[in-house]
C-alpha cells in the first residue's frame, strides 16, 4: 500500500489525496488513541449517582464546564459493560456532538426535526432537553440504523414525544403535531387512526395498515411517503388520523407551523472523527478509502448536504433555528455548503 506512515500505520495514498485537496494534514491522525480525549453524558436525574459510578468505573469523571451534564474520562476507560452504561445512566457521546446540540438553543415547548438521526446520541439528548415538553421528529434514511435509535431511545426511556419516520430527509415534509393544530378535524375512521405504539406486533400491524392506506396513492407517492416506526404516547400520534399526519401544507403554512429546531447533522465522509479513522488499523487501511471516500464520491456528497439543509431550512418555522453539522473537517462540506445554502436564501441569515 501506498501512502505516509503515520504511527506505524500508513494511510493510503486516496485518503492523503482527499486531505491534500482539502488543505488537512495527515498528522492530525498521528495522535495516539490513548490521548484521543473521551466523553460521557449523565442522564439528567442521575447526578446524585456519580460517586456509584466513578467507584464502578474506577476513575474520576471529570465534569465540562461548558456543556452540562458532559464528562471527560481517561481515554482507556470502557463503559459498554458497565452497569451504569446498561442501567441508562450515561452514554457515550463525543463533546463536537454536543456543542452541535447545544449550539440548537433547544427551549421548553419546542417542536425539534433531527433531519439524520441515526444512531441518535444528539436525538438523545434533544430529548432531554426538552424535559418532557414539545416535540421530537427524527428521521432517516437507512431502516436499520434508525431502528437502532429506537431501541436507544427506548433503553433511555426518552422515546415519549418522539416520533421517528424511515424517510429521505431531501425530500421529507411533515411538519410536527402541535396540540392547536387539530386532530380531531381529520379523524377519520377509528381504525385509521394511530393507537398506542405496541413493540413488534404493533409495528407489523402498523405498517400493514399503513400499506393499505398508501395502495390509495399513486407509486410515487407511496415511494415517497415516510415509513413511521416508532412513536411515544405523547408524540402527538396517538388518536390523530394518517390523514392529518400525513397532509400536506404548503408553504406559507410551514412558515407558521413548522418546526422550531432543526438539526442537520448531514451525512460526510467522518474524517474529522479521528477515533474513527484510527478504527481502520484494526479493520485494514486498505478499506478505508472504500468506506469513507468512495461510498459517496465528495461532490454527490455535498449536494446531499445541500439538500439536507434546504429541506431542513423549507421546514423551519418563522424565526426559528437551524443547526448544520458534519463530522468532517473539510470546507467543502461544511462552509461551502453553507455558502451555497446562504447564496440561495439569503433570508436564511435574518433573525
Ligand atoms: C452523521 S450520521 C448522523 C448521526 C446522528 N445525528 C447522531 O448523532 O447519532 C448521518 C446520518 O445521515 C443518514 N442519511 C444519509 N442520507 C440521508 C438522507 N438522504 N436522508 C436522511 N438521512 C440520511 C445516514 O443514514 C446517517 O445515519
Amino acid at each position: 500500500m501506498d501512502g505516509s506512515d503515520v504511527s506505524g500505520s500508513p494511510l493510503p495514498k486516496t485518503f492523503l489525496d482527499f486531505l491534500s485537496q482539502n488543505g488537512l494534514s495527515p498528522s492530525l491522525y498521528a495522535a495516539s488513541s490513548q490521548s484521543i480525549p473521551r466523553y460521557v453524558r449523565l442522564k439528567p436525574g442521575f447526578e446524585s449517582h456519580i460517586g456509584d459510578i466513578e467507584d464502578e468505573i474506577g476513575c474520576n469523571l471529570v465534569e465540562v464546564p461548558w456543556l452540562p451534564n458532559f464528562y471527560h474520562l481517561p481515554p482507556e476507560i470502557r463503559i459498554a459493560s458497565t452497569k451504569a452504561y446498561r442501567e441508562g445512566k450515561i452514554y457515550g457521546i463525543d463533546a463536537a456532538s454536543g456543542a452541535a446540540v447545544l449550539a440548537l438553543n433547544v427551549s421548553h415547548g419546542d417542536h425539534v426535526l433531527d433531519l439524520c438521526a441515526a444512531p441518535g446520541a444528539k436525538l438523545c439528548m434533544v430529548a432531554d432537553l426538552l424535559e418532557g415538553s414539545g416535540s421530537l421528529t427524527g428521521v432517516d434514511i437507512a431502516r436499520h440504523r434508525l431502528a437502532a435509535t429506537r431501541n436507544i431511545l427506548n433503553k433511555y426511556a426518552l422515546g415519549d414525544r418522539c416520533r421517528l419516520f424511515v424517510a429521505d430527509g431531501t425530500k421529507f415534509s411533515l411538519i410536527p403535531l402541535r396540540a392547536s393544530s387539530s386532530s380531531n378535524s381529520s379523524r377519520g375512521d377509528a381504525s385509521e387512526t394511530y393507537k398506542e405504539w405496541e413493540a413488534r406486533r404493533r409495528a407489523w400491524k402498523e405498517r400493514k395498515l399503513l400499506a393499505k392506506t398508501q395502495n390509495k396513492c399513486t407509486e410515487a407517492e407511496i415511494r415517497e411517503d415516510p415509513e413511521v416506526i416508532f412513536y411515544g404516547p405523547r408524540s402527538g400520534m396517538v388518536g390523530r388520523s394518517k390523514a392529518s399526519v400525513y397532509r400536506v401544507v404548503d408553504e406559507h403554512q410551514i412558515s407558521d407551523m413548522g418546526y422550531d429546531k432543526v438539526l442537520v447533522d448531514a451525512e460526510c465522509t467522518h474524517d474529522g472523527s479521528i477515533k474513527h479513522i484510527r478504527k481502520f488499523e484494526q479493520w485494514g487501511w486498505t478499506t478505508l478509502p472504500q468506506r469513507v471516500l468512495e461510498a459517496r464520491r465528495s461532490d454527490e456528497l455535498s449536494a446531499l448536504q445541500l439538500n439536507l439543509l434546504t429541506n431542513g431550512f423549507r421546514l423551519l418555522k418563522a424565526g426559528g433555528s437551524l443547526v448544520y453539522s458534519t463530522c468532517s473537517l473539510s470546507a467543502a462540506q461544511n462552509e461551502d455548503v453553507v455558502e451555497r445554502f446562504m447564496s440561495r436564501n439569503p433570508s436564511a441569515g435574518k433573525t
